[in-house]
């Protein structure tokens, strides 16, 4: 199913997890039964959930849910979309922003169902470079367009809490499909999302 309503948690993946985060706590030389924590490993396993839930959602069926026959060719750009993910090593947040373009070919998307590919993709365990080939692929390969670029920014928190301890250094990762190898048409892009990027 494309979308996850998130009353639904899965009982038994709740109760599991929850267990699980109870004997880590503990590990952890904490009070499980003190009042603040009697609840934490329920929120948790929740939290954890929500987080990946993208392994459940099919990008490709968002964006057919939403393609309309339109003659329009220029570039289509959504940029600046918030995202955040879990870093597969440590399982530690980064987030950023993804700038996604495209150019239709027959077929424009309706425009929120990019921030929502981002959504399904960031939602799992992941690293930078990966995200950024899923959104592409899932774009190139379900719409079809003439050309799709995609690039984020972020940054990641086992780099700054932890590890290198850097707080100020971001990661740009991109990916270029189609009309975007044409060097011409990709600097556009990049003129155009630079305007904003900081
Ligand atoms: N390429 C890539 N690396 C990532 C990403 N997220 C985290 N990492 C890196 O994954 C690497 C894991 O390296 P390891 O040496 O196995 O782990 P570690 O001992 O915890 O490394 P430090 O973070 O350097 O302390 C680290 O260099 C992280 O910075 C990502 O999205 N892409
Ligand atoms: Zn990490």
């Amino acid at each position: 199913m494309p979308y996850k309503k998130f009353e639904e948690y899965n009982m038994q993946v709740t109760d599991d997890v929850k267990d699980r985060y109870k004997a880590i706590i503990e590990d952890l030389g904490e009070n499980t039964e003190r009042e603040g924590l009697l609840k934490t490993p329920e929120r948790a396993a929740k939290a954890l959930q929500f987080l990946t839930q993208g392994y459940e959602q099919d990008a490709a069926e968002i964006l057919k849910s939403a393609m309309f026959k339109e003659s329009y060719n220029e570039m289509v750009i959504v940029k600046d979309i918030e995202l955040y993910s879990l870093c597969e090593h440590h399982i530690l947040p980064f987030f950023g922003k993804a700038h996604i373009a495209y150019i239709p070919n027959g077929h424009i998307v309706g425009l929120s169902k990019i921030p929502r590919i981002v959504d399904v993709f960031s939602r799992r365990l992941q690293v930078q470079e990966r995200l950024t080939e899923q959104i592409l692929n899932c774009i190139n390969d379900t719409l079809k367009p003439e050309g799709v670029a995609v690039v984020i920014e972020a940054s990641h928190m086992c780099m700054m809490m932890r590890g290198v301890q850097k707080q100020n250094s971001t990661t740009t990762t991109s990916g270029f499909r189609g009309a975007f190898k044409n060097i011409e048409t990709r600097t556009e892009f990049l003129k155009l999302i630079s305007e904003k990027l900081s």
